[in-house]
Formats: structure tokens, C-alpha cells, sequence
């Protein structure tokens, strides 16, 4: 098992950001040289269309042992990850509007790696069109062992909710502990290793376009998630021969092929897409400091835009520590309804709307349209509770927020996880109305 250790990483969101792990590796001047210094072969991983606009287009160049068409015939997979995932359109069960909370998952009994560990609880849009989301969890207690990963359907936000992560990519190495996302590009190829021995987690596969810094507006030129906080890998390789599998996620269906030799093999890379990772407690969040609760929106790490400026295909948006210091203010989130779909979870702590039930590891869904807002017991404390500074500590809850509405699966409706009974949090919600202008809670 590898150690927890720190690596290296360069600094700043998108940048081209470039590195070798042997001298001369990286070709300077041009990316194709006729020969590679170290006979590398140099191979270009798009993440936009060659024609997307100098904003947005983002790809990098490889300098690798051999390119990565060197690889076996692609055979269907029927692992366990082909049974417990579902890629959208997800349409096995109709979705009622219910609103939907889940248990944590427990973790696996038999050995079960990162691969193997996904189960689907929800979805939108389409894989094969472009748009929407696959909303997973995972649960793993084995490395990946002489197998690989590559999800082709699309980038991974991955939100570790307990057990670091190892993240050995073709650009090299990311350590993600809990209290850290990561972010692999659609396609990229790599292993995952536990070092605390288990892990669960979230995981977010964007079908959509690429995440990316939200706007700050009048906040300026600082604050929210800061460019120079996202971390990206120096480069790192295998230079392994033998008998290896590499699995491939594609239009939703699991394929193998053999390999033999480690596809990590890249020894310098120059570009501006790659692997990331990012620490939550870096988010700089902004709030009021006079009175209402903001939009949440206030708190989105990252977003992913749908076309339709203002409406995200995902926003991946934080609930972390805080100080509320509101003033004659309700001062939890509000009841709503809202065009926009919210899949919820959490990392560690309790969530300000839900002081029960919504626990670390679990999930909850309001889908469009679909009422929520605190339970019962919440709105009774939030509206007699003296409006001192509260700092809201050892917390940290995160929504998947998206424009389409969001399919559950099977096993989200109808498996052991669902709560069943999550409606009745606000079942004790009395009427104070009488008619007299003065009624309310004391
Ligand atoms: O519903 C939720 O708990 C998420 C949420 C939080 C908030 O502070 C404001 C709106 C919102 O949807
Ligand atoms: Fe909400």
C-alpha cells in the first residue's frame, strides 16, 4: 500500500502549466517534434473541440512511452460497476417529486476497488448528447490492483466524504483527502489507491462543459474559490511491463482490454487540461453582513455552464464553516421552490436546515419545482433564537445543483438507503395564524 505523502503540484486553475520528470523530456519550441528526447512518443488529449474559443479550449500534449493507441481489443465488462451504474438518459424507474433522502452506504464486506464501488442514485440529461449529470456514490476498501480506469462518458468531480484518495493519473499523482475534491478530465487514465485502507465518497460525472470558475460580479478580482488554490500534478510515471487490464467506461457500458504495460507511462506534459485537486477550507466565502439569507449560490466552488447564461448544466456549490451574523433574519436557508434540481450531501457535521437525519455519507434530492426548507424543529429554534455572531463549525455540506431535473435510479427509489419516512421532518410545522397581527412563536 503507498503511504500518504505530499507531492508536488503547480498552482492555478486552467493554466498551461507544464512539467517533466526527466530532464529535456518536454519538447520546447513546438509540441511534435520529428523524434521525442527519450524516444517518448507525443500524443495530443483534447478535452474541447480543436475549435472551441482560446477561453475555453483546452487540451494538452503527452510525451509518453508508447501512445496510448497501443492497448488490446475492447471486450464488454460485466463487472459489478456494469450492475450498480446507471448512465442518463436513466429511465429503469419513473421519478416522483418527491422529496428523497438517503442513508450512507455501509461499507463493502467483499474486497471492492475504486471501480467496482460506484452505485448510481441519480441523473439528467444525456451522456451521449453532452448535457446533465451522473450523481454517484462510492464505497472502496481495495486498490486498484494492475487495472486502470478511463470514464469516456465525462469529467469526474470527485468529492471524498471519508478515507483519502490516491489518484495516480497519466499526469501524475494527487493525494485527495476528505475535505478535498478532485477533478479528472473525461478520458483520462488512472489508478486509485487508499491509503487509509477504505474510502466513500461522492462523485459527480459531467457530461456537460468543462467546470469552471463562476463569475465573481461586483466582488471583484478575489474571493470564492481563488484561482491559484486549484493544484494540479508534476508529472509522474510507470514504466511498468506486464499483464495489466484497462477498463473503459463508455456510452454507459463497461469495457476491458488488455494491456501490457502500465498506461501511466507519461513522462512530461505541457497544457491546460489535467487532473486538479482543491481544498474546500480555501473556499473564501462572502455573506451578508446586514440582514436575509443570500441565494446559495453565494458558495459555488465550481460551475459548469449550460449555454443559457445564469443556468448552470452544474453548479457544485459548498455549505462550509462560517460565521452567520444576520440580523433580524431567519437565518437557516428558506422554504423554496426552485426551477433548478438540488442533490445534496455531507462531508462531516450537520447541516443547518436538518439537524437530524442528514447524515455525513448520505444524500438528499429536491427535485424542480419539488417544496423543502428546514424541518420543523429547525424553524421553531431559528425563529426565537437570539441574533448573536454564530460561527457554524465542523461542517461542511455541498449541493449538486443542475437545470435538468434529475431521474433517480432503481436502488435510489427503491433500495435500502431511502428514507422513507424523510417527509414527516416536516410534519410538526404548526399554524400560528389566528387573525391577530401578533401571533407567532414566543
Ligand atoms: O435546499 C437546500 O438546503 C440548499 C439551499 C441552501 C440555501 O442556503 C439556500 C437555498 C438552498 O436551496
Ligand atoms: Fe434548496
Amino acid at each position: 500500500m503507498s503511504q500518504t505523502q505530499e507531492f508536488d503540484y503547480l498552482h492555478g486553475f486552467g493554466n498551461e502549466h507544464e512539467t517533466e520528470a526527466l530532464p529535456g523530456a518536454l519538447p520546447q519550441g513546438r509540441f511534435s517534434p520529428q523524434k521525442v528526447a527519450y524516444g517518448l512518443y507525443a500524443e495530443q488529449f483534447s478535452s474541447t473541440a480543436f475549435t472551441a474559443p482560446r477561453a475555453h479550449n483546452r487540451r494538452t500534449w503527452m510525451y509518453r512511452i508508447r501512445p496510448s493507441v497501443a492497448q488490446g481489443e475492447y471486450q464488454a465488462l460485466d463487472c459489478k460497476a456494469q450492475q450498480q451504474v446507471r448512465t442518463a438518459p436513466i429511465d429503469e424507474v419513473v421519478t416522483p417529486p418527491s422529496m428523497m433522502r438517503w442513508d450512507a452506504a455501509a461499507m463493502p464486506e467483499a474486497p471492492t476497488d475504486f471501480i467496482d464501488g460506484w452505485v448510481t442514485m441519480a441523473g439528467n440529461g444525456s451522456a451521449a448528447g453532452q448535457t446533465g449529470v451522473g450523481v454517484h456514490t462510492y464505497c472502496a476498501n481495495q486498490n486498484m490492483d494492475k487495472r486502470y480506469f478511463c470514464n469516456a462518458d465525462g469529467e469526474l468531480l470527485i468529492v471524498p466524504q471519508q478515507g483519502a484518495l490516491l489518484l495516480f493519473t497519466e499526469c501524475g499523482k494527487l493525494h485527495v483527502p476528505s475535505g478535498y475534491i478532485a477533478v479528472i478530465p473525461r478520458g483520462m487514465k488512472f489508478k486509485v489507491e487508499l491509503p487509509e485502507g477504505s474510502a466513500r465518497g461522492y462523485i459527480c460525472e459531467n457530461y456537460g462543459s468543462l467546470l469552471e470558475l463562476p463569475e465573481r460580479g461586483p466582488v471583484g478580482a478575489n474571493g470564492y474559490a481563488n484561482d491559484r488554490d486549484f493544484q494540479y500534478p508534476t508529472a509522474a510515471y510507470e514504466d511498468l511491463e506486464g499483464e495489466f487490464e484497462l477498463v473503459t467506461k463508455y456510452s454507459g457500458h463497461y469495457y476491458r482490454c488488455d494491456i501490457d504495460h502500465s498506461p501511466l507511462d507519461v513522462v512530461a506534459w505541457v497544457g491546460n487540461t489535467a487532473p486538479y485537486r482543491y481544498e474546500l477550507a480555501r473556499f473564501n466565502a462572502m455573506n451578508t453582513v446586514t440582514f436575509d439569507h443570500p441565494d446559495p449560490s453565494i458558495f459555488t466552488v465550481l460551475t459548469s455552464p449550460s449555454g443559457t447564461p445564469g443556468v448552470a448544466n452544474l453548479d457544485f456549490v459548498i455549505f462550509p464553516p462560517r460565521w452567520m451574523v444576520a440580523e433580524d433574519t431567519f437565518r437557516p436557508p428558506w422554504y423554496h421552490r426552485n426551477v433548478m434540481s438540488e442533490f445534496m450531501g455531507l462531508i462531516e457535521g450537520v447541516y443547518d436546515a436538518k439537524e437530524d437525519g442528514f447524515v455525513p455519507g448520505g444524500c438528499s434530492l429536491h427535485n424542480s419545482m419539488s417544496p423543502h426548507g428546514p424541518e420543523a424543529a429547525v424553524f421553531e429554534k431559528a425563529s426565537t433564537a437570539k441574533l448573536e455572531p454564530v460561527r457554524y463549525q465542523d461542517t461542511m455540506a455541498f449541493m449538486f445543483e443542475s437545470r435538468y431535473a434529475f431521474n433517480v435510479s432503481k436502488f435510489a427509489l427503491d433500495g435500502p438507503l431511502r428514507q422513507h419516512n424523510y417527509p414527516d421532518c416536516w410534519k410538526g410545522l404548526k399554524k400560528f395564524y389566528n387573525g391577530d397581527i401578533d401571533a407567532g412563536i414566543e
